[in-house]
């Protein structure tokens, strides 16, 4: 039975509890200060939880980290120190070039290695292995309702509350995306990896009255053709920035480490 750490636990990470295949346990929690006891009783005695990595008190066969950016901060080092993959999901973190050196610095170290999930989107190997035969143009649009943008940013940038038609508040890089939209610019970090680098895209936030998923669109233009992804995600109950398909790419990454055919 493999035994898995979660960093973090909130909408996702319950959802990926609810579909964690055969095989696959959890074994270990890595909370905030103030949400340990009210997840000590959720996950039951059988689980770890703990607030810094140095108190796990085994070796997990997969991390998996579902805390955000400050969660990655706060433990991502230590998880590679120790040798230990990291599965990321909160991938605008490394937008910060000082948090991404700091990650690199740490997996040398452990001889460990961080993988990118690709969360909200598709096509990702797609894109990727574009890259290998050379990108020309990749740009990123997503696209919420209101709802789903409140908390952040854009509540500065525009009047969520009388918005009418839908109307672009943000252009710019991934990585400006990133820092500014921690929450929610996940996937351009995602994209820009994959494709032509942090700097190297173009991204346009939108917020939209008239959806009631979170869509995101990629155009990518290249030696190997053009590529135009565009995904319609429900968002999770608990929370609605967070789009379903994101919980259940960190799902796909579990039955990847207890699947015979890896896919
Ligand atoms: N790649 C992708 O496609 C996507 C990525 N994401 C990323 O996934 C993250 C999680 O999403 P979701 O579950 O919906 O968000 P939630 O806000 O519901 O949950 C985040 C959880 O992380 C915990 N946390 C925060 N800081 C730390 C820390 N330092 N140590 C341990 N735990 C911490 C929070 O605890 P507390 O409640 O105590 O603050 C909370 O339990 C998002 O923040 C986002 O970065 C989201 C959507 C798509
Ligand atoms: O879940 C989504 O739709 C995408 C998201 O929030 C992100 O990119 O961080």
């Amino acid at each position: 039975m493999k035994r898995l750490m979660m960093i973090g636990f909130g909408a996702m990470a319950e959802e990926v509890l609810k579909l964690l295949p055969e095989g696959m346990v959890l074994g270990w929690v890595v909370a905030t200060e103030r949400s340990r006891d009210r997840i000590a009783r959720q996950v039951g005695n059988q689980v770890q939880v703990i607030t810094a990595v140095a108190a796990c008190d085994g070796r997990p066969d997969l991390v998996l980290e579902c805390a955000g950016q400050a969660g990655v901060r706060a433990h991502g080092a230590a998880v590679l120190q120790r040798g230990w993959d990291l599965m990321m999901i909160s991938i605008g973190a490394l937008a910060d070039r000082q948090l991404a050196d700091q990650l690199y610095a740490a997996a040398a170290i452990g001889k460990a290695r961080l993988h990118a999930l690709p969360g909200a989107i598709a096509g990702i190997d797609g894109l990727a292995a574009a890259r290998e035969g050379g990108l020309h143009q990749v740009t990123y649009t997503c696209r919420k309702n209101p709802q789903s943008w409140r908390g952040s940013p854009a509540e500065s940038m525009i009047d969520l509350a009388t918005i009418k038609q839908p109307q672009v508040f943000f252009e710019g890089t991934a990585r400006q995306a990133a820092l500014t939209f921690p929450a929610n610019a996940n996937v351009a970090a995602t994209i820009a990896l994959a494709s032509l680098g942090l700097d190297g895209i173009r991204v346009q936030l939108v917020v939209d009255p008239f959806t009631t998923t979170n869509q995101h669109q990629i155009e990518a233009y290249g030696r190997f053709g053009e590529m135009s992804i565009q995904l319609c995600g429900k968002p999770l109950d608990n929370n609605p920035k967070t789009s379903t398909l994101a919980a259940l790419s960190v799902v796909r990454a579990c039955r990847q480490s207890v699947s015979t055919l890896v896919i």
